[in-house]
């Protein structure tokens, strides 16, 4: 029996179509009409923050015993020096929680015209996102805006949010704004939300209507030498392409790679649009979020893929609020997935002998 309700996932994409409507609006009025400097990174710390203020208080309304494992914390709003930016989030925060009710959408979940909320109740309610994170109990991961860098350049980015059980993610849910509905139609209408619920498959729906439609079903379907190809970071700071081209060329992969910001990759590979994600660690250090990868993964699993660290190991979101040691990502169908982790090995090997 799935451990997710259908209450769950109805609160969770409502949140996250909030979040995403929000983020949209930040960068019209913010990065598309006003002139920024190159490297201005504020209005995505507007969105950052708001988006988490919007979830987080639709989290506690609906589910006030659940911790959540957020990327934001208000510290930083609580200076002095921050009060601009800090009446700006409350602002935009209030604007998307009191629009008015959609359908599918509750009062008592604290969205609709009464449902304004005070700077501190705003600020305390994204410290709510402070959570350790652990093995056992529930707990929500949240990623308000992911891929920040292509929220700026008005490329992919995503809101996610994913309900994990005893280590286990139960119930993904994924907006992305600038997605195509159709990546056959790459010029045509976007907004997708994406769905899993752990039993119960992968799911697209319109981002503008998720209510109203009915879900379309998604799944990896079988590629071909000739089809196959990476998906990978936009940012080489984020993962190590020069051993994706290696993995490409061990495999005889021949089509360019396709690079996106965020967990839209998952999202892509789920319903066919890239055939793997490979994202190898680049040697800093770095140490995976869990709220990077804990919707994704179980989004491309429910579309009949498989996800895994470079050893093959699965990825483990019992361990606190990082995926631990970074052993990097490999995602991809069935039949896909075991042939790219043996070209993962082999390109590592040479790598080792060769230094
Ligand atoms: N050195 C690093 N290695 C791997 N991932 C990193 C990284 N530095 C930042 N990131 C993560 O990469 C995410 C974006 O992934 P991608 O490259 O797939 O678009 C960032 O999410 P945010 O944009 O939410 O901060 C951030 O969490
Ligand atoms: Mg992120």
């Amino acid at each position: 029996m799935s451990l997710t309700s259908a209450a769950e996932k109805q609160v969770a994409v409502a949140a996250v179509r909030r979040a995403c409507v929000l983020a949209s609006s930040v960068f019209n009025k913010l990065v598309k009409n006003e002139t920024l400097t190159k490297d201005d990174k504020s209005p995505v710390t507007v969105a950052d923050y708001s988006a988490q203020a919007v979830i987080n208080t639709v989290l506690s309304r609906t589910f006030p015993d659940d911790p959540i494992v957020g990327e934001e914390d208000a510290a930083d709003l609580r200076l002095e020096s921050a009060s601009t930016l800090r009446s700006r989030i409350v602002e935009l925060a209030n604007e998307a929680l009191t629009a008015d009710l959609r359908a599918g959408e509750q009062p008592t979940w604290g969205l609709g015209p009464d449902s304004a909320q005070t700077v501190e109740e705003l600020l305390s309610t994204i410290d709510r996102g402070n959570y350790a994170g652990g093995r056992s109990g529930r707990m929500w991961a949240l990623d308000p805006i992911d891929g920040t860098k292509g929220f700026l350049r008005g490329e992919q980015y995503a809101v996610c949010l994913a309900l994990i059980i005893n280590s286990r993610v139960e119930l993904g849910v994924i907006g992305c704004p600038n997605l195509p509905v159709s990546a056959s139609d790459p010029s045509g209408p976007r907004g997708c939300i994406f769905v899993a619920v752990r039993g119960q498959g992968a799911h697209q729906l319109p981002l503008d209507d998720p209510f109203s439609s009915t879900p379309t079903p998604i799944s990896i379907p079988t590629f071909t030498q000739e089809t196959l190809n990476l998906l990978e970071s936009v940012e080489k700071a984020h993962a190590k392409l020069s051993f994706n081209e290696k993995v490409a060329s061990n495999l005889g992969i021949t089509r360019p790679p396709t690079r996106m910001d965020s967990q839209a990759k998952y999202c892509s590979l789920a319903r066919g649009d890239g055939g793997v994600y490979l994202r190898m660690p680049t040697g800093v250090g770095y140490k995976e979020k869990i709220w990077d990868h804990a919707p994704g993964s179980l989004l491309v699993e429910e579309a009949g893929g498989v996800v895994s660290d470079s050893r093959g190991e699965p990825l483990d979101f019992g361990l606190g609020r990082t995926l631990g040691e970074n052993f990097g990502v490999i995602a991809a169908g069935k039949h896909v997935h075991s042939k790219v982790l043996d070209a993962v090995k082999r390109v590592k090997e040479e790598e080792e002998t060769s230094q």
